[in-house]
């Protein structure tokens, strides 16, 4: 138990100490090294942030454990935004809870309701589940808050966003009004605290590396590619690399369904998720993947946030993820628990300047890199085929071969007979035809665009509308085709016909200073240097 050492320093105890030698746990991570100890001592509120990936769940439940005893009634709730994370939740506190004999019920939609009113009717002490089935029960009065000491929001800035805020308040409003509330999560955008601050007293926040958001233990890559051309360059990923074991995320459901077809039709172990197949579907897949027996996952943001899988070698935004916020939580899918990952993205020239967004908010540095050539596929496949007769020839596994061998070597060529078996095992693995051409594509435009930077100068209103306006007014250019402008709080890009360019650059410096926003020409370096 030496090694559990720090554990125990944090106040746990010998029952719980072995539950965590039995998980493996070796020594906290700086979340828990932080949270556990206060939890234990005194009945705060908590706002806890840290990466993803680094043991928020048992972060708050391993105090749960400490300072529950089973008694029949509900005092700990947690609430997570989907049915997979509520499961795994309920799993990591059961495996936590050691000797314990609390019990522990996952309560979310898709299940058959009279099963868990038989659960709740026997007594749980920890209940973890979805936010509408959680009110569907206490409507019912199944579900009984009144005992409640623990009020818990995993993934807490997605429950109190909109789409969650109002079922969260309610199940809040049957908590008594001591209860203590942790909220917890990778990010924690300050709107959200300050929410949060409303249902607070006396809370304090624990933070660790706020100002690293995503962890160092996961490269992160883009790819420039048109839309077309997304699939190619997926299947070369997984192609290039020994062993793939990924999680693929697209926009849309159509979008998840129409790349798994594709990736099965081309022979590939794929799966697709989201949140138009039945709850049983759903979670036998989920299964399926986290058991290897299917190394591709497809899937919408339902398996963005907090899901835990362990070795995903890659994380792939086939599109681009809606905000810094979902970037952060669908890389962090990977890169868990001190592994190593990959994380791709990808990105359409269109795009650029919102991957520019993402990666200033989420402070991530995503660096661009070249798709992999059809040439370089190959190379590594054939290294693969070595490797794999390599180690069959160490074993020496292949003795009924051997007469066979022999004669087949008296009458043919060594080389073709070999080539011939390669075939045989390999089938097409090595033809270039499997590959289609990808194009390349750049996000500046070199023939004959350029690209404009615009200072808001004092106009703080700016919109794209005036901005296209007032270089109509300015320059009697008519028809102004502003390419790719958004305007962000202090500035914005726009990318325009040389041409024109010129003009409205010429146009903008005559002008007066203060009423107008400044423009001049974008520096390349910048760009080029990513
Ligand atoms: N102290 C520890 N030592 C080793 N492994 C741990 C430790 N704490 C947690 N883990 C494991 O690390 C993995 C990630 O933990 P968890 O899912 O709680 O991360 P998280 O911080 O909630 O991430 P996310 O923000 O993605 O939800 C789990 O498999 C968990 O069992
Ligand atoms: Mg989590």
């Amino acid at each position: 138990m030496v090694k559990l050492e720090k554990f125990r320093e944090l106040g746990l105890s010998e029952g719980t100490l072995k539950a965590l030698k039995k998980k493996g746990f070796e020594e906290p991570t700086p979340i828990q090294e932080k949270v556990i100890p206060l939890l234990l001592a005194q009945d705060v509120d908590i706002i806890g942030q840290a990466q993803t990936g680094t043991g928020k769940t048992a972060a708050f439940g391993l105090p749960l454990i400490e300072k529950l005893k089973p008694s029949k009634k509900v005092k700990a709730i947690i609430l997570t935004p989907t049915r997979e994370l509520a499961v795994q939740v309920a799993e990591e506190i059961n495996s936590l809870k050691g000797s314990n004999k609390l019990n522990v019920l996952p309560i979310y939609g898709g299940q058959s309701i009279e099963n868990q009113i038989s659960r709740l009717k026997k007594g749980v002490d920890i209940v973890v589940g979805t936010p509408g089935r959680v009110l569907d029960h206490i409507r019912r009065r199944t579900l009984n808050l009144s005992y409640v000491k623990y009020f818990i929001l995993d993934e807490a800035d997605e429950m109190l966003d909109m789409g969650f805020i109002d079922d969260v308040e309610e199940i809040l409003s049957n908590a008594p009004a001591d209860r203590q509330i942790l909220l917890f999560s990778a990010t924690m955008p300050s709107r959200i605290i300050s929410l949060a601050k409303k249902h607070m007293k006396n809370y304090k926040i624990i933070s660790v590396k706020p100002e690293q958001l995503t962890t160092e233990l996961t490269e992160q890559i883009y790819f420039e590619v048109s839309e077309q051309d997304k699939f190619e360059a997926l299947c070369r990923i997984i192609d290039i690399e020994p062993e793939f074991y990924g999680l693929v995320f697209c926009r849309t459901k159509v979008d998840v369904d129409t790349v798994s077809n594709r990736l099965i039709d081309r022979g590939y172990n794929a799966e697709a998720l989201h949140g138009d197949l039945s709850q049983y579907q759903r979670e036998r897949i989920l299964k399926k993947f986290k058991s290897k027996r299917a190394n591709i996952l497809v899937a919408t943001d339902v398996a963005a946030r907090g899901i835990d899988i362990n070795d995903l070698t890659h994380v792939i935004n086939y599109s681009l993820p809606q905000n810094p916020e979902s970037y952060v939580h669908r890389i962090g899918r990977t890169g868990r628990a001190g592994k190593e990952g990959t994380a791709i993205t990808f990105v359409t020239p269109e795009e650029y300047r919102k991957l520019l967004f993402i990666k200033r908010i989420s402070k991530s540095n995503i660096k661009k890199m070249p798709i992999p050539k059809v040439k370089d596929v190959i190379e590594t496949k054939k290294l693969r085929i070595k490797n794999e007769i390599n180690s069959i020839l160490e074993h020496g596994t292949y003795e009924n071969y051997m007469s066979l061998a022999k004669e087949m070597l008296e009458d043919h060529d060594p080389q073709e007979v070999m080539a011939a078996v390669l075939k045989y095992a390999f089938q097409d693995e090595l033809d270039e035809r499997n590959y289609r051409e990808i194009k390349e594509v750049s996000s500046v435009d070199k023939k004959g665009k350029t690209r404009l930077f615009v200072a808001l100068g004092r106009d703080d209103d700016l919109t794209i509308e005036k901005l296209k306006n007032m270089i109509k007014e300015y320059t009697n250019i008519q028809n102004i085709y502003l390419k790719d402008v958004r305007i962000l709080d202090k500035f914005s890009f726009m990318t325009v016909p040389f041409e024109e360019a010129e003009i409205i650059l010429q146009a903008f410096k005559k002008k007066k200073r203060g009423r107008k926003p400044i423009i001049s020409k974008a520096k390349e370096k910048k760009r080029k240097a990513d």
